[in-house]
């Protein structure tokens, strides 16, 4: 279990994590998600101990991150797959953390066995694809069978096939009851891998949900309603707030009604649908939508306002 309370931390003058309190509980993969520079990797950061809070604390299992006695124990970490002797070999690597943390050398033959790297276990680490270097970054946060794993931007750089093993994976470790904490900018990914979302930008929480109650909520969603007489449809389903947009063929996509209702005018007027589909919005739509005021660094606005026109006294009109 992580708790952060009212958590902030300061650069000089820039704030990376304002008042942040949020719980991580077991059992679940929980995706910690924010646009780039909200403040991810410095709560990730807080929450090991490798950066102190300005004010407000975290803790892992009731302790902070340096009171624990074994900390390796109690929580593995992935921030950096790269930050790794690049000479040694992956089974070294860990033979060595290993070593200077009391954990036995049959633990390293496990994590390496759990993270598919038996055939590479050898090569120094330096030749690694990045794939390999995130396996080899999920075993050093596995060696010390913590109860709790921090993992920033897991899938970043894999290919579908590692994407999917990470997933299972971390599946599997929260399903064991750990707690397991990943970052990620993408909400299309972590609604595959995570039960739970806290969502955080400029460093202030904006949501703490379960991912279906972040599916439910998600709005815009329109239906695609395809029948045999869709002018006369659109005219019924004429109305404030509701969008009937013909895609030819038949095909309408209505916004501003649900699919009962427009199932229910279709059939009072005895027009005969072939197709009436609820269109879940994108979630990673939902979810720029949700941060679009807290997005740090924005590509410059392309449609910019005209020049205001002078009037005969040379002010703007
Ligand atoms: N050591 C530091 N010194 C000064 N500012 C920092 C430092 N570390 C982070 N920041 C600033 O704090 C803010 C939060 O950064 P952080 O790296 O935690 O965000 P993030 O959500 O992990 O972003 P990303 O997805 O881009 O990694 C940013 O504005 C960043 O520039």
């Amino acid at each position: 279990m992580i708790e952060a309370h009212a958590l902030s931390k300061r650069y000089g003058e820039r704030v990376a994590v304002s008042d942040l309190s949020f719980t991580v509980r077991p059992g679940a993969v929980t995706g910690f998600l924010g646009p780039n520079g909200a403040g991810k990797s410095t709560t990730m950061r807080m929450i090991l101990g490798l950066d102190a809070p300005t004010s407000g604390q975290v803790t892992v299992n009731g302790r902070r991150y340096a009171d624990h006695p074994a900390p390796l124990h109690e929580v593995g970490a992935m921030l950096e797959a790269r930050a790794i002797h690049t000479g040694r070999s992956a089974r070294n690597h860990l033979l060595a953390l290993a070593a200077t943390t009391g954990i036995p050398r049959r633990r390293v033959d496990e994590v390496i066995d759990t993270v598919g790297l038996q055939d590479a276990a050898r090569t120094r680490v330096g030749r690694f694809s990045l794939g390999m270097g995130q396996r080899l970054g999920i075993a050093t946060a596995l060696l010390g069978d913590p109860a709790t794993l921090v993992l920033d931007e897991p899938v970043n750089g894999l290919d579908p096939e590692g994407v999917l093993w990470i997933r299972t994976l971390l599946k599997d470790l929260a399903a064991e009851g750990r707690t397991v904490l990943l970052s990620s900018h993408l909400m299309s990914e972590m609604a595959l891998t995570a039960e739970h979302l806290i969502i955080i930008g400029r460093g202030r929480l904006i949501a703490d949900t379960s991912v279906s109650e972040f599916v439910r909520a998600t709005p815009g969603g329109s239906v695609r309603v395809r029948c045999d007489d869709a002018v006369a449809l659109t005219a019924l389903l004429a109305g404030p707030d509701v969008d009937v947009a013909a895609l030819g063929g038949g095909v309408l996509e209505v916004t501003g009604l649900t699919s009962e209702r427009i199932g229910r005018i279709a059939a009072q007027h005895a027009i005969a649908l072939s197709e009436l589909t609820p269109q879940q919005a994108s979630l990673e739509q939902a979810f720029m939508e949700l941060t679009r005021d807290d997005v740090e660094f924005r590509p410059p606005a392309r449609d910019l306002d005209p020049a205001p026109v002078p009037t005969s006294e040379g002010q703007p009109a």
